[in-house]
């Protein structure tokens, strides 16, 4: 079984409650309440920004060149997508100010930044993963599911469900599982562990914007 395989069983439980997740079942629908979906938009664009330079990182500390390249790419995708939320969503919803970090955003992008910089490249690639993996799914699900007519959140749905990205998703996983195969039990099983933790902060991070978790104030 692909290290791939055998890891995503680990999450499967966490993937079926993201489903469930007020966020995404009214996003679906179009009622998830507009402020909420601002909230989230805010801070998925300074995750974009942290996540691109994450992604720079440990391509930056790949072994194989044509893995330095892709998680180049990767990154430069990132701060794409990022740019396209401020020139578009932004403006569509009337955000002006994307704020500061707040709880579920901080907490993940400093594991994925920490992760790339101080563990092994391929615990920083499965940390990473689940960014691609659990948004392939998620969207795909959307997609499925949506109510189309007159769903504000058209245009976001289709960001991740979309082919591209899905060649994109696939090329990751591909890079995760050769990583694996070339190093050991104890670097897999830590690598399973990171694609792990990562998966329980993207389930943290909507359930933070639904909830409007913000740092206390003083
Ligand atoms: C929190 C989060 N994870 C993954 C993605 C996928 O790009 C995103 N936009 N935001
Ligand atoms: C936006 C985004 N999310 C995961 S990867 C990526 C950009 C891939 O280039």
């Amino acid at each position: 079984m692909k290290w791939s395989e055998y890891t995503w069983t680990q999450v499967e439980h966490c993937y079926q409650a993201i489903l469930e997740m007020p966020f995404i079942t009214e996003l679906s629908a179009g009622t998830l309440p507009v402020e909420t979906f601002k909230f989230y938009m805010a801070q998925d664009s300074l995750y974009l920004e942290h996540f691109g330079r994450a992604l720079s990182l440990v391509g930056a500390k790949a072994y194989d060149i044509q893995d330095v390249l892709a998680f180049i790419r990767f990154a430069e995708g990132a701060i794409v997508v990022e740019n396209a939320l401020h020139e578009t969503y932004f403006k569509d919803f009337g955000l002006t100010d994307r704020g500061t970090m707040q709880p579920a955003c901080h907490h993940y992008i400093h594991f994925l930044k920490s992760t790339a910089a101080f563990d092994a490249v391929e615990v920083g690639m499965a940390a990473l993963l689940p960014c691609f993996w659990i948004y392939k799914k998620v969207g795909d699900h959307i997609f499925q599911n949506q109510e189309t007519v007159n769903n504000p959140y058209k245009k976001w749905i289709q960001t991740y469900s979309n082919e591209d990205f899905g060649a994109l998703v696939q090329q990751a996983i591909n890079i995760c599982d050769a990583a694996a195969e070339r190093s050991t039990p104890e670097i897999r099983e830590r690598m399973t562990q990171a694609f792990i933790t990562s998966s329980h902060l993207e389930f943290d991070f909507w359930q933070g914007a639904y909830h409007n978790r913000k740092w206390n104030v003083f």
